[in-house]
């Protein structure tokens, strides 16, 4: 039926560490299922996918050698398994295990293997002409730094050219914080089985993991619940929700107002083009009304670029900052603001006339900067109504200077800020994290052709315009934070797609905001359809 997601699609939103990743695999075990079996499944689960993209896509050197890293663990079982089919299937496959001792399943499988005619080289540089490297070495069991002759054969094979397939995850990379344990597999192509590890959620780790696909082999999802609980503290976005959660179809009865009105205040003499972004940011959003306060002598672009919206023209300084807002805006007559891009850190007392409001407000770029000048946390807790704030690392560091700890995650960071202050913190980048002083959400798909100037103002506008939508709604605020770093994200995406990566401008990217395009992308999800989160 459609809509009704399916176990691939549920277990997306799940991330896990090696420890829950083993507590699970625990349960299984303990329920009945072999671990033979449970290797053997996940292996041929592995093969079939791995055989479509061999047969489907256009590599320069057909593949025809496939070379085998095996490690002592089950990591190096599943590769043997996969290495066993392959070489059924036609393939030449070479296996190499620089390993003295094997665990009992692994060791079957390799001396198997090797009744069966396999051949096993003895030294790395015996792999160099294979036309892919397949790395079974470690996975969510390593333990400690790779080093020594180990560390020795990563740095060979991460020396050559052809592709590298890793198994669960790129061997020496941790599987929790996705950092480097001594050195790393570099991965074209990384197959995360069963659950998405953490790892795949961390900035550190992307260079590493090539791009990234889960094999399913079919967890049961009471066993993810028990493991994880109910609603997990940390989630990855999925499509899925994000699009069950647009605010479309609208009520056939709606009008203006009730889809809810924005007032955005950005933009100065010196950023006139912020203002302008977050403007079609908003646009874009499908906002019922839309309100932009500028310093006076702006208004008149803004007013030509966005016909649509009221634009306010407020007194302004010498250096054409807005100077106050302008005397007859009643900031608490709006559904939702959206403060900071292109403001100039100048004016402090601007920013504290917003969060004096009683409105959910969005705080961006210049208004976290000027938030960053009062205390922080007091102000922010002391707020009446909600308050997203969208830091990039940099603002982050100036807001929260006492969460400055290099090994803190995104994640940590981003959920230490949210406790402290109340706020719900989208802390941008790679891999955007949206905190609440309960949960953080992590939106697992990206495009780098958004780190460019002023993509940020088009999500401030974006998420601004669904927050004066979704509160209307009484939806609460991280929802709207949300769907909008989706649906920023997969604009960047798409656009990336067609534009390549360098044809992605802030403008542009507003161009592909638009939502019926997007959408085309995963047809089998419904908007608005209320899928609980945790449906089983
Ligand atoms: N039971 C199964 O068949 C399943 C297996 N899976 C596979 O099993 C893997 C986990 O298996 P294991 O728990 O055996 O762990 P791994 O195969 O990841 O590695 C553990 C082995 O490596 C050794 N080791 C760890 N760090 C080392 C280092 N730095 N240098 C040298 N040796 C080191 C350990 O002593 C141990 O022998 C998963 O990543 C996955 O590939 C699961 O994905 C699915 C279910
Ligand atoms: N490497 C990357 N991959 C994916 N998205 C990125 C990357 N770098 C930045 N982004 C996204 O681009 C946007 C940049 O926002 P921001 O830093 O505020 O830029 P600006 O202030 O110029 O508008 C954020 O949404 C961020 O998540
Ligand atoms: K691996």
């Amino acid at each position: 039926m459609a809509g009704t997601p399916n176990h691939f699609q549920l277990i997306q939103q799940f991330a896990v560490t090696a420890a829950q990743m083993q507590a699970i695999e625990t349960r299984i075990f303990d329920a009945g299922m072999p671990v033979a079996a449970l290797m053997e499944k996940v292996a041929l689960n592995i093969t079939r996918r791995l055989l479509s993209i061999l047969h489907s896509e256009h590599t320069s050197t057909p593949i025809k050698l496939i070379g085998v890293l095996v490690g002592p663990g089950h990591n190096g079982g599943d590769a043997l398994v996969v290495a066993r089919e392959l070489y059924y299937r036609g393939y030449g496959v070479l296996l190499y295990s620089p390993f003295s001792q094997h665990k009992p399943l692994t060791a079957d499988h390799l001396r198997y293997a090797a009744s069966l005619g396999i051949q096993t080289v003895e030294a790395i540089a015996q792999l160099a002409h294979c036309d892919l490297i397949i790395d079974g070495m470690f996975g969510f069991g390593l333990e400690r730094p790779i080093q020594g002759d180990i560390a020795q054969i990563v740095e060979t094979v991460n020396s050559w050219h052809q592709p590298v397939f890793s198994i669960d995850i790129p061997s020496g990379i941790h599987t929790d914080t996705g950092l480097v344990l001594g050195k790393a597999i570099k991965a074209t192509k990384t197959f995360c089985l069963g659950l998405w590890k953490l790892a795949f959620l961390q900035e550190q780790a992307l260079p590493w993991l090539g791009t990234s696909e889960l094999i399913d082999f079919d967890i049961p999802l009471t066993d993810i619940h028990a493991v994880l609980g109910v609603s997990p503290p940390l989630q990855r976005l999925t499509p899925q929700w994000a699009i069950s959660h647009l605010p479309i179809p609208l009520p056939q009865n709606t009008h203006k107002y009730k889809q809810g009105h924005l007032l955005i205040i950005a933009g100065s003499r010196r950023y006139t083009g912020a203002a302008l972004l977050s403007g079609l940011g908003a646009r874009a959003s499908g906002v019922g009304m839309l309100s932009i306060a500028v310093p006076e002598s702006i208004k008149p672009l803004l007013s030509f670029q966005l016909p649509e919206a009221l634009i306010i023209g407020c007194p302004e300084t010498e250096l054409g900052a807005i100077a106050s807002i302008a005397d007859h805006i009643n900031l608490d007559s709006y559904d939702a603001i959206a403060c900071g891009p292109g403001l100039t850190p100048e004016n402090v007392s601007l920013i504290q006339t917003v969060l004096n409001s009683h409105r959910p407000l969005v705080l961006d770029a210049d208004g976290l900067n000027l938030l960053a000048q009062l205390d922080p946390v007091t102000t922010l807790s002391n707020r009446q109504a909600a308050t997203i704030l969208t830091p990039h690392r940099g603002e982050f560091k100036r807001l929260f200077p006492q969460l400055n700890d290099k090994s803190h995650s995104s994640m940590e960071g981003s959920r230490a800020a949210a406790r402290l202050t109340g706020a719900v913190v989208i802390l941008k980048g790679a891999r955007t994290c949206i905190a609440t002083p309960q949960s953080v959400i992590i939106n697992p798909e990206s495009s780098p052709a958004l780190a460019r100037g002023g993509s940020g103002d088009v999500l401030t506008g974006l998420l601004g315009g669904l927050l004066a939508t979704q509160s209307r709604q009484s939806q609460p605020p991280e929802l709207s934070a949300q769907v909008a770093v989706w649906w920023h994200s997969l604009a960047g995406i798409v656009a990336a797609g067609d534009r390549t990566e360098l044809g992605v401008d802030a403008f542009t990217l507003t161009k592909y905001l638009n939502l019926k395009q997007l959408l085309t992308h995963f047809p089998q999800f419904t908007p608005n359809s209320n899928v609980p989160i945790y449906n089983n």
